[in-house]
């Protein structure tokens, strides 16, 4: 028989939003009350050196506007910091949870966890019901026809648009619901401070990405016309729904962007079903390539001093927004790679701490695409020139000019190494590796 104090608990972790949330409205239509958790996860935080990181107070106002909009319904969030394992013991002595809800996440340490906390609530013989949320399409759902995944993009995309439909871009639409939210006071609401972080003074990206899709197609590979969305953080920690950012592409005829979309679940599927490509290449072989590794090459890198203009104003826009343009990531990408012959692993680690957008499968896709150790990679011989790449997309330098200001005063540093040479030295390494 249900109790008095019974609840259901929905565990919110990359979808930090109350509308059209999968797990949310799957809860709000269970038999219990609602509480919304959200745990700051100390196993997350402790890793990171950056007391003001920028996505950390990101998802502090997230949550802040989800605790306004509960607090408006009669309800509150439960904001917790601590160890998943740690804290969900303190919950099950504090509440009488019947149920828990949460949004399926497939970044292997995620996974970990998930388990582990499952095997708790298990243990209480809790039910914990996880549902799909931030993808369309997830790990098994577009595969080869026998049953494997792909790991080429061309065909995975084919079969990811054709099935596409309105089925799987339905909103879940949890107002008429919201009466089923645990009615309670506003509970404790830690301050940054109080889990050992400062405000980030970082300006965050607007989530209204629906005027940039016209022009995206022709100008999205021009890094000083500001054409891309932006919605990268957003994607991230689940303050939009997919499902409302591809119906929207779909209405706009932005086909380009869509791709970019499938992209994203494209790499989470990849890491999904091969975990080790998050710390070893995807192509073993490439494991072999005896990286050079000079740290001070690397500093320079890092600081934007490496004499090649855009590869210097890409890791300065990095530096200071916690932003670089796609393809100006490509470029320094395969710079550290390529022409300093730097693992590809300490740039990977490099944009982890930087990025806004961070994402563990997009990053990882990305630094062992250009560094050619990918699934789908660019081939090991396709060494971007970077004085080229400048000629063909920042022709008038105003990339450049407006992140690395001393190429227009002619303070430019002497380039750290000399192209031609830098290209034969990386072919070298590659070949020697890959026989
Ligand atoms: C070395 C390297 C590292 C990268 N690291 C990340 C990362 O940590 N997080 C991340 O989201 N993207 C990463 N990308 C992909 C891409 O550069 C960014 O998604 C894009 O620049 C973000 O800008 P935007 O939000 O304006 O994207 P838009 O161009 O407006 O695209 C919309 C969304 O589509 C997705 N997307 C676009 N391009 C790609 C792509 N090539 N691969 C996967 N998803 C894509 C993103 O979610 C993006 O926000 C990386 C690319 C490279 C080459």
């Amino acid at each position: 028989m249900k109790q008095e104090n019974e609840i259901s608990i929905c565990w919110l972790r990359r979808d930090l939003r109350l509308n059209d949330n999968a797990a949310l409205y799957h809860a709000l239509k269970s038999n219990y009350p609602i509480l919304v958790l959200f745990i700051f996860d100390e196993n997350i935080l402790s890793k990171l050196t950056n007391k003001a990181d920028a996505r950390v107070t990101f998802i502090h106002q997230a949550l802040t506007k989800i605790q306004d909009e509960l607090a408006e319904k009669g309800s509150s969030l439960l904001v917790k910091h601590g160890k998943p394992e740690e804290i969900w013991q303190t919950i099950l002595k504090e509440y009488h949870v019947k149920a828990v809800y949460a949004n399926h996440d497939y970044e292997p340490y995620a996974r970990e966890r998930d388990m582990v906390i499952g095997e708790t609530l298990k243990s209480h013989s809790i039910n914990f019901y996880t549902f799909k949320d931030q993808v369309v399409f997830e790990k098994d759902e577009v595969v080869k026809t026998d049953g494997k995944p792909y790991t080429v993009f061309t065909p995975y995309y084919r079969v990811w648009l054709k099935k596409l439909n309105d089925f799987y871009l339905k909103s879940y639409h949890a107002t008429p619901y919201f009466k089923n939210l645990l009615s309670i006071k506003s509970l404790p609401f830690p301050s940054l401070k109080e889990i050992g972080f400062e405000k980030s003074t970082r300006h965050f990206p607007s989530s209204n990405f629906e005027v940039k899709l016209n022009k995206y197609d022709q100008e999205r590979d021009y890094p000083a016309a500001d054409a891309t969305t932006r919605l990268g953080i957003h994607l991230r920690f689940g303050t939009v729904s997919i499902r409302a950012v591809v119906k929207e592409a779909l209405k706009q005829g932005a086909d380009k962007w869509l791709s970019e979309l499938a992209w994203r679940e494209f790499y989470m599927m990849i890491l999904w079903h091969f975990p080790y490509s998050a710390t070893h290449s995807f192509k073993p072989a490439y494991d072999n390539i005896i990286w050079r590794n000079n740290e001070s090459e690397f500093v320079a890198w890092c600081k934007g001093e490496t004499g090649y203009p855009l590869v210097d104003a890409g890791m300065r826009q990095l530096n200071a927004t916690g932003f670089m343009h796609n393809r100006v990531r490509m470029v320094v990408a395969s710079f550290l790679c390529k022409h300093l012959l730097i693992d590809w692993r300490w740039g990977e680690a490099y944009f982890a701490k930087k990025l806004l957008d961070y994402d563990q499968a997009s990053n990882i896709g990305g630094w062992q695409w250009a560094c050619g150790s990918g699934n789908d990679a660019a081939p090991y011989f396709r060494v971007f020139n970077p004085a080229l790449q400048l000629k063909k997309f920042d022709p008038k330098m105003e990339y450049v000019y407006q992140w690395a200001p001393a190429y227009k005063l002619a303070l430019a540093p002497v380039p750290i190494v000399n192209h031609e040479f830098a290209r034969d030295r990386a072919l070298n390494a590659y070949k020697k590796a890959l026989n």
